[in-house]
């Protein structure tokens, strides 16, 4: 009988750690959960709780926490920063999965790899913010990632066919649906409204990331994520607008075979492979029949309505505390879009302001960047109080 693999879930109540619960619920011979957190959604933690007995429970908001341990005496419910990494830093566990949202993600997704965890990162903002900690903390540990963002493990699938990546790779090749408003004139997208932005026209995910999707901030995001997973340089990434979202990226390696990873636009996929790796399991995913897709198409995308794109290549080329602060201008200013005090449009203003405003810190701490983020936020929240 093989020993099953023991899981944290850290962000167990969003779209991804629901689906990585259901690749759990299918392989419950394979895996088990040890850990699951949550930001203040008790009453479906409470549910995922009853289901998976976890050994330890986190919840961020320090009122909810004490509410489930009315429901819950029996349970060890850790709360706050040191709670979530308590469950990172687990001797139970085997894999962490971060897909919390936001910059919450980068503290827990050191502290996992510190204490030689396989972490299945789908929080991608840790490496947007953090990615230089990151790789340092690699080099001095035992733990490493598994991409979960699904252009990032098509990439990782992708370099399986490399012998040695750091010499081979000529192009990272990363895709994107280019979002609910691709092609429209620029004048139009002043009027979109929350709504609209929230319908990703191929992935059903959390709030921020669609609003990122519909900007395209997401791919700019992912641009940065790649270039510290991968150790490429910013040159070495191009993305494609590829509207139907079949072929979840590609490398291009220096004899000019491109290697592509495809599959219906489904996380489970990546999820599962995760959590599997180096093998692969069953998902639950539809299989993909080619022969019904008319066509696969892919061009560049176009940089003057999407200034966000421009934005984070500006972020990553500048480095040091600079993509921290186009990721919380960023996060403040979808929070303002969301709640009707902004205009889609104004959220790429938003971000070069503050962007401009910013003296970076060439290498900063973590404590450093959490302070960059704090300042950043507040920058962009009196913008909005004009
Ligand atoms: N959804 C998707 O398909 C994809 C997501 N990703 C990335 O994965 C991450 C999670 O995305 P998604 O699942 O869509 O997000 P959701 O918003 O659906 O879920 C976020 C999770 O994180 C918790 N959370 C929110 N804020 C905090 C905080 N400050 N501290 C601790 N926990 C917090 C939430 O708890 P609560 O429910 O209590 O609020 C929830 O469990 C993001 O970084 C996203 O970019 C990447 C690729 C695809
Ligand atoms: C599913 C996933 O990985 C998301 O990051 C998705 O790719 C967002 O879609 P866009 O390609 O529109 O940014
Ligand atoms: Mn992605």
């Amino acid at each position: 009988m093989l020993k099953k693999k023991r899981i944290v879930i850290l962000g167990s109540t969003g779209s991804i750690g629901r689906q990585a619960l259901e690749i759990i619920r299918m392989h419950s011979d394979r895996y088990e959960v040890v850990g699951l957190s949550a930001y203040s959604n008790i009453d479906l933690l409470e549910l995922q709780i009853k289901e998976f007995d976890p050994l330890y429970i986190a919840v961020s908001d320090t009122q909810k926490a004490s509410l489930l341990r009315q429901r819950m005496p029996d349970k060890d419910i850790r709360t706050g920063r040191e709670g979530i990494n308590n469950l990172a830093s687990l001797d139970d566990a085997d894999i962490v999965l971060v897909s919390v949202v936001g910059i919450a993600g980068l503290e827990p997704t050191l502290t996992a790899i510190k204490n030689n965890k396989i972490v299945a990162l789908a929080t991608k903002e840790a490496m947007v913010t953090g990615g230089h900690l990151v790789e340092s903390e690699l080099k001095r540990s035992k733990g490493y990632i598994i991409p979960v963002d699904s252009e990032h493990s098509a990439i990782f699938q992708c370099l399986k066919a490399s012998y040695n990546p750091d010499r081979e790779i000529k192009r990272i090749l990363l895709t994107a649906s280019g979002g609910p408003f691709k092609g429209w004139p620029v004048e139009d997208l002043k009027q979109v409204t929350p709504q609209q932005a929230l319908k990703h026209p191929n992935w059903n995910m959390g709030k921020r990331i669609t609003i990122d999707s519909a900007t395209m901030m997401n791919k700019g995001f992912e641009i940065i994520e790649a270039r510290w997973l991968f150790n490429v340089r910013p040159d070495q990434i191009d993305v494609l607008v590829h509207p139907q979202s079949i072929v979840h990226s590609m490398v291009e390696f220096v004899d000019s075979s491109i290697i592509a990873q495809m599959g219906l636009p489904d996380m489970r996929m990546a999820i599962g492979y995760a959590f599997s790796y180096p093998e692969r399991l069953t998902t639950g995913v539809g299989d993909l029949d080619l022969s019904v897709i008319s066509k696969l198409t892919f061009e560049y995308p176009d940089m003057d309505a999407f200034k966000c794109l421009k934005l984070a290549k500006n972020a990553l080329n500048t480095g040091g505390s600079m993509p921290t602060v186009l990721n919380a201008a960023d996060e403040a200013a979808v929070a303002l879009f969301l709640n009707g005090s902004i205009a889609f449009t104004d959220i790429a203003d938003i971000i070069e302001r503050a962007m401009q405003a910013h003296v970076p810190l060439p290498n900063p701490s973590l404590e450093e960047i959490h302070s960059v983020d704090a300042q950043t936020r507040m920058f962009v929240n009196n913008l909005a109080k004009g």
